[in-house]
């Protein structure tokens, strides 16, 4: 059994604090809000994210992450990516964060925008933590089926294998399987990406679509940002993985998915403000998607549906005038 420690107490935070505790382990969650806290601790339930799910009693919460962090095997991060920095910055003033040696594990799936950096990039430079000790976890791995212990499969990424196997074994449940890969590289751009590539797909659905027309957008979307990873150093074959077309199809067909459901609202003529506000959570792709075109840019890699998204999320154009854009393209092989 482990100490497991998850720095943020969101949706995805509290449906990972489930499968460590079904799992067999002790789970403390690090919410900002103490009503979070209090509602974990009394009463098994998180108020505020996925509020019917009953946590049990191996999973516990506070506030101060001095707590949650001391005598951790595991430290889970499931933050927003853009926040990510800011907190790594607090944290790397605690000793009681610089002197651990547990593995440290990102759920994040984003890129800092500003830097165009990996999630796992940004760990080790503010938090100080070596490359050997980290970890992502990324897959078709929407939070609320979690949860609820529908069958899910995902990846564990890590440079040192031996760390990688550890975080595999200590997330096994009966309905939570995770693999192996030392691609770090390919499953954070894939994990990334996919969110833009879902805030394409939600507009095709918003404008009124079928599926030949989003399936297309997937299929294009899968290949550039497979480019794109592997331009970067990631392996093509992650991208026909669980991290890559796995993650991208569950994340572009589901209702349950933020970025399918924002650019879905910007298809049916919403602007971003409004969206925003409708969001049940981050939608990651919104600020990633200007760190990927920006790394298309800089790795020369054409991504058109990328550069779409952004351009719409500006306001230089509409989701429905990129549809001409998009299929007037010069005519080309497909590989
Ligand atoms: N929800 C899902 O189904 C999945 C989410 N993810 C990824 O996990 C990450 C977190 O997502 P969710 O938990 O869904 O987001 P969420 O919006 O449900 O929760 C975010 C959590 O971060 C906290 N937070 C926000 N700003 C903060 C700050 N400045 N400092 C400290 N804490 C802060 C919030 O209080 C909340 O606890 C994202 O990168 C997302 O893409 C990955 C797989 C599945
Ligand atoms: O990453 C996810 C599923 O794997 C969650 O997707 P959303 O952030 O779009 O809800």
């Amino acid at each position: 059994m482990a100490q497991c420690c998850i720095l943020g107490a969101g949706n995805w935070a509290t449906a990972f604090a489930r499968v460590l505790a079904d799992a067999g382990h002790d789970v403390t969650l690090v919410a900002r809000r103490p009503v979070i806290a209090d509602g974990v601790n009394q009463r098994h339930h998180n108020p505020s994210y996925l509020s019917d799910i009953e946590l049990g009693p191996t999973v516990g919460a506070t506030t101060d992450p001095v707590r949650g962090l001391a005598g951790a095997d595991l430290v889970v991060l499931a933050l927003p990516a853009q926040h990510l920095r800011g907190y790594l910055r607090h944290l790397a003033t605690l000793p009681v964060w610089r002197d651990a040696t547990a593995p440290v594990l990102s759920l994040v799936k984003g890129i800092e925008t500003g830097t165009d950096m990996r999630m796992s990039e940004v760990i080790e430079q503010v938090g100080g933590v070596p490359t050997a000790r980290i970890a992502v976890l990324s897959g078709p791995n929407l939070a609320r089926e979690i949860a609820e212990r529908q069958p899910s499969l995902s990846v564990v990424a890590a440079r040192e294998a031996a760390v990688g196997e550890l975080v595999q074994q200590w997330c096994l449940t009966p309905s939570f399987r995770a693999y192996t890969l030392d691609d770090v590289v390919g499953v954070e751009i894939a994990g990334a990406a996919k969110n833009v590539i879902a805030l394409a797909v939600g507009m095709g659905e918003g404008l009124g679509y079928g599926h030949n027309a989003l399936a297309s957008l997937i299929t294009r979307g899968l290949h550039q940002v497979a480019a794109l990873g592997e331009a970067m150093g990631g392996r093509r074959e992650t991208f026909a993985g669980l991290a890559g077309l796995g993650d991208l199809v569950a994340t572009c067909m589901s209702p349950l998915s933020r970025n399918r459901t924002f650019g879905e609202r910007l298809g049916r003529g919403l602007g971003v403000e409004e969206a925003a506000r409708e969001s049940r959570g981050v939608a990651e792709g919104v600020a990633t998607s200007r760190a990927v075109r920006d790394l298309a840019r800089a790795y020369e890699v054409d991504m058109p549906i990328v550069s779409g998204v952004v351009e719409v999320l500006e306001g230089r154009t509409s989701p429905a005038a990129l549809v001409p854009v998009l299929m007037q393209r010069e005519p080309k092989p497909e590989w």
